[in-house]
Protein backbone atom coordinates (compact mmCIF):
# COMPACT_ATOMS: atom_id res chain seq x y z
CA UNK A 1 0.00 0.00 0.00
CA UNK A 2 1.26 3.47 -0.71
CA UNK A 3 1.76 6.11 1.39
CA UNK A 4 -0.85 8.33 -0.02
CA UNK A 5 -3.52 5.51 0.04
CA UNK A 6 -2.57 4.99 3.67
CA UNK A 7 -3.35 8.78 4.67
CA UNK A 8 -6.54 8.52 2.03
CA UNK A 9 -7.81 5.33 4.09
CA UNK A 10 -6.93 7.34 7.81
CA UNK A 11 -8.98 10.67 6.63
CA UNK A 12 -11.63 8.71 5.20
CA UNK A 13 -11.95 6.60 8.83
CA UNK A 14 -11.68 10.42 10.68
CA UNK A 15 -13.93 11.59 8.94
CA UNK A 16 -16.51 8.42 9.32
CA UNK A 17 -16.13 9.16 13.10
CA UNK A 18 -16.62 12.83 12.71
CA UNK A 19 -13.61 13.24 14.14
CA UNK A 20 -12.35 17.01 12.97
CA UNK A 21 -8.66 16.75 11.12
CA UNK A 22 -6.19 18.87 8.86
CA UNK A 23 -8.27 19.84 5.10
CA UNK A 24 -6.17 18.70 2.24
CA UNK A 25 -4.87 22.12 1.36
CA UNK A 26 -3.94 23.00 4.77
CA UNK A 27 -2.07 19.26 4.76
CA UNK A 28 -0.55 20.10 1.47
CA UNK A 29 0.38 23.57 2.81
CA UNK A 30 1.89 22.37 6.13
CA UNK A 31 3.89 19.49 4.16
CA UNK A 32 5.45 22.31 1.48
CA UNK A 33 6.18 24.82 4.64
CA UNK A 34 8.44 22.05 6.68
CA UNK A 35 10.07 20.99 3.43
CA UNK A 36 11.23 24.22 2.57
CA UNK A 37 12.39 25.03 5.80
CA UNK A 38 14.30 21.63 6.52
CA UNK A 39 12.57 20.99 9.17
CA UNK A 40 13.35 17.79 11.08
CA UNK A 41 11.42 17.86 14.07
CA UNK A 42 7.78 18.93 14.92
CA UNK A 43 5.84 19.22 18.09
CA UNK A 44 2.33 18.55 17.22
CA UNK A 45 -0.83 19.55 19.66
CA UNK A 46 -3.81 18.23 19.18
CA UNK A 47 -3.18 14.07 17.54
CA UNK A 48 -6.51 13.65 17.12
CA UNK A 49 -6.47 9.84 15.53
CA UNK A 50 -3.09 10.64 14.46
CA UNK A 51 -3.92 11.67 10.83
CA UNK A 52 -1.62 14.76 10.54
CA UNK A 53 1.38 13.42 12.54
CA UNK A 54 1.14 10.43 10.38
CA UNK A 55 1.23 12.52 6.92
CA UNK A 56 3.45 14.52 8.19
CA UNK A 57 6.05 11.97 9.24
CA UNK A 58 5.82 10.11 5.77
CA UNK A 59 5.76 13.02 4.06
CA UNK A 60 9.01 14.85 5.45
CA UNK A 61 11.02 12.39 7.01
CA UNK A 62 10.88 14.80 10.33
CA UNK A 63 10.37 13.15 14.00
CA UNK A 64 7.21 14.11 15.28
CA UNK A 65 5.82 14.45 18.97
CA UNK A 66 2.22 14.77 19.43
CA UNK A 67 0.08 15.75 22.15
CA UNK A 68 -3.57 14.58 22.49
CA UNK A 69 -5.64 15.10 25.71
CA UNK A 70 -8.24 12.40 25.02
CA UNK A 71 -7.55 8.73 25.94
CA UNK A 72 -9.71 6.79 23.06
CA UNK A 73 -8.12 9.56 20.55
CA UNK A 74 -4.87 8.30 22.11
CA UNK A 75 -5.80 4.97 21.55
CA UNK A 76 -6.59 4.99 18.08
CA UNK A 77 -3.45 7.20 17.43
CA UNK A 78 -1.19 4.55 19.17
CA UNK A 79 -2.74 1.91 16.96
CA UNK A 80 -2.33 3.50 13.41
CA UNK A 81 0.87 5.03 14.51
CA UNK A 82 1.39 1.19 14.74
CA UNK A 83 0.02 0.23 11.51
CA UNK A 84 2.40 2.84 9.61
CA UNK A 85 5.13 1.30 11.60
CA UNK A 86 5.98 4.76 12.89
CA UNK A 87 6.88 4.10 16.57
CA UNK A 88 10.20 5.08 16.44
CA UNK A 89 9.44 8.66 14.30
CA UNK A 90 6.24 9.49 16.05
CA UNK A 91 6.43 10.00 20.24
CA UNK A 92 2.56 10.34 21.44
CA UNK A 93 2.14 12.13 24.13
CA UNK A 94 -1.43 11.48 26.14
CA UNK A 95 -2.00 14.55 28.36
CA UNK A 96 -3.48 18.10 28.41
CA UNK A 97 -1.21 20.00 26.26
CA UNK A 98 -1.93 22.89 28.79
CA UNK A 99 -0.84 20.68 31.94
CA UNK A 100 1.80 18.79 30.66
CA UNK A 101 5.55 19.69 31.35
CA UNK A 102 7.90 18.29 28.71
CA UNK A 103 11.84 17.98 29.14
CA UNK A 104 13.09 21.51 29.00
CA UNK A 105 16.02 20.89 27.01
CA UNK A 106 13.61 19.30 24.18
CA UNK A 107 13.70 21.51 21.00
CA UNK A 108 11.61 21.48 17.74
CA UNK A 109 12.48 23.51 14.22
CA UNK A 110 8.70 23.54 13.99
CA UNK A 111 5.62 23.47 16.42
CA UNK A 112 2.06 22.79 14.69
CA UNK A 113 -1.25 23.96 17.09
CA UNK A 114 -4.20 22.45 16.21
CA UNK A 115 -5.90 22.03 19.38
CA UNK A 116 -8.86 23.59 21.35
CA UNK A 117 -9.08 27.16 19.77
CA UNK A 118 -10.00 29.53 22.41
CA UNK A 119 -6.37 28.30 24.09
CA UNK A 120 -4.14 29.29 20.67
CA UNK A 121 -2.42 31.91 22.63
CA UNK A 122 -1.44 29.61 25.70
CA UNK A 123 -0.19 27.42 23.92
CA UNK A 124 1.90 29.57 21.91
CA UNK A 125 3.27 31.00 24.86
CA UNK A 126 3.72 28.05 26.80
CA UNK A 127 5.60 26.31 23.76
CA UNK A 128 7.64 28.56 21.68
CA UNK A 129 10.57 28.22 24.13
CA UNK A 130 10.97 24.86 22.87
CA UNK A 131 11.69 26.41 19.30
CA UNK A 132 14.50 26.29 18.06
CA UNK A 133 16.57 29.56 16.51
CA UNK A 134 15.03 30.41 13.74
CA UNK A 135 12.36 27.73 13.94
CA UNK A 136 7.99 28.05 13.06
CA UNK A 137 4.74 28.01 14.69
CA UNK A 138 2.12 27.05 12.32
CA UNK A 139 -1.33 27.39 13.34
CA UNK A 140 -4.47 26.07 11.80
CA UNK A 141 -8.67 26.97 11.90
CA UNK A 142 -7.78 30.74 12.41
CA UNK A 143 -11.09 31.65 10.41
CA UNK A 144 -13.40 29.57 11.88
CA UNK A 145 -15.09 28.65 8.98
CA UNK A 146 -15.33 31.51 7.97
CA UNK A 147 -18.83 31.75 10.29
CA UNK A 148 -21.25 35.40 10.32
CA UNK A 149 -20.59 36.34 13.75
CA UNK A 150 -24.51 37.76 13.97
CA UNK A 151 -26.18 34.70 13.13
CA UNK A 152 -23.96 32.40 15.76
CA UNK A 153 -24.28 31.20 19.48
CA UNK A 154 -23.01 33.51 21.93
CA UNK A 155 -20.05 30.55 22.88
CA UNK A 156 -19.25 30.81 18.72
CA UNK A 157 -19.20 34.40 18.76
CA UNK A 158 -16.96 34.39 21.87
CA UNK A 159 -14.56 31.87 20.14
CA UNK A 160 -14.57 33.87 17.24
CA UNK A 161 -13.40 36.53 18.79
CA UNK A 162 -10.97 35.08 21.02
CA UNK A 163 -9.22 33.84 17.31
CA UNK A 164 -9.72 37.54 16.36
CA UNK A 165 -7.40 38.40 19.56
CA UNK A 166 -5.04 35.62 18.35
CA UNK A 167 -4.27 37.37 14.93
CA UNK A 168 -3.55 40.34 16.96
CA UNK A 169 -1.48 38.57 19.16
CA UNK A 170 0.52 37.07 16.16
CA UNK A 171 0.45 40.17 14.06
CA UNK A 172 1.97 42.60 16.94
CA UNK A 173 4.20 39.94 18.58
CA UNK A 174 8.03 41.72 19.13
CA UNK A 175 9.75 38.17 18.81
CA UNK A 176 7.63 36.81 15.87
CA UNK A 177 7.21 37.54 12.30
CA UNK A 178 3.72 36.04 11.42
CA UNK A 179 2.01 35.68 7.82
CA UNK A 180 -1.91 34.60 7.72
CA UNK A 181 -2.90 32.05 5.06
CA UNK A 182 -6.23 31.70 3.31
CA UNK A 183 -5.70 28.24 3.18
CA UNK A 184 -7.45 25.58 4.85
CA UNK A 185 -10.03 27.32 7.30
CA UNK A 186 -6.93 30.00 7.47
CA UNK A 187 -3.36 29.26 8.85
CA UNK A 188 -0.53 31.34 10.20
CA UNK A 189 3.25 31.02 9.78
CA UNK A 190 5.22 32.86 12.61
CA UNK A 191 9.08 33.00 12.00
CA UNK A 192 10.98 33.71 15.11
CA UNK A 193 12.87 36.98 14.37
CA UNK A 194 15.12 37.70 17.40
CA UNK A 195 16.79 33.95 18.42
C1 LIG B 1 -8.59 19.43 15.13
S1 LIG B 1 -8.18 18.07 16.13
C2 LIG B 1 -6.55 17.67 15.63
C3 LIG B 1 -6.49 17.11 14.24
C4 LIG B 1 -5.14 16.55 13.87
N1 LIG B 1 -4.08 17.51 14.05
C5 LIG B 1 -5.18 16.11 12.41
O1 LIG B 1 -5.23 16.99 11.53
O2 LIG B 1 -5.16 14.90 12.17
C6 LIG B 1 -7.89 18.83 17.66
C7 LIG B 1 -7.48 17.85 18.75
O3 LIG B 1 -6.90 18.58 19.82
C8 LIG B 1 -7.21 17.92 21.02
N2 LIG B 1 -7.01 18.89 22.10
C9 LIG B 1 -7.75 19.99 22.36
N3 LIG B 1 -7.25 20.64 23.41
C10 LIG B 1 -6.16 19.94 23.84
C11 LIG B 1 -5.23 20.10 24.89
N4 LIG B 1 -5.32 21.12 25.75
N5 LIG B 1 -4.25 19.20 25.03
C12 LIG B 1 -4.15 18.14 24.17
N6 LIG B 1 -5.02 17.92 23.16
C13 LIG B 1 -6.01 18.82 22.99
C14 LIG B 1 -8.65 17.47 20.82
O4 LIG B 1 -8.99 16.41 21.68
C15 LIG B 1 -8.65 17.07 19.35
O5 LIG B 1 -8.42 15.69 19.19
Amino acid sequence: MTNLTKINELKLKAQSLKVPILSDDGLLFLIKTLNENNVKSVLEIGSAVGYSAIALALHTGAKVTTIEREEDLVQMAKKHIQENNLEDTITLIHADALDVELDKNLKFDAIFIDAAKAQYEKFFNKYEPYLSDFGIIITDNLNFHNVDIETVSRGTRNLVKRLEAFKTFLQTHPTYESELFDIGDGMSISKRIKP
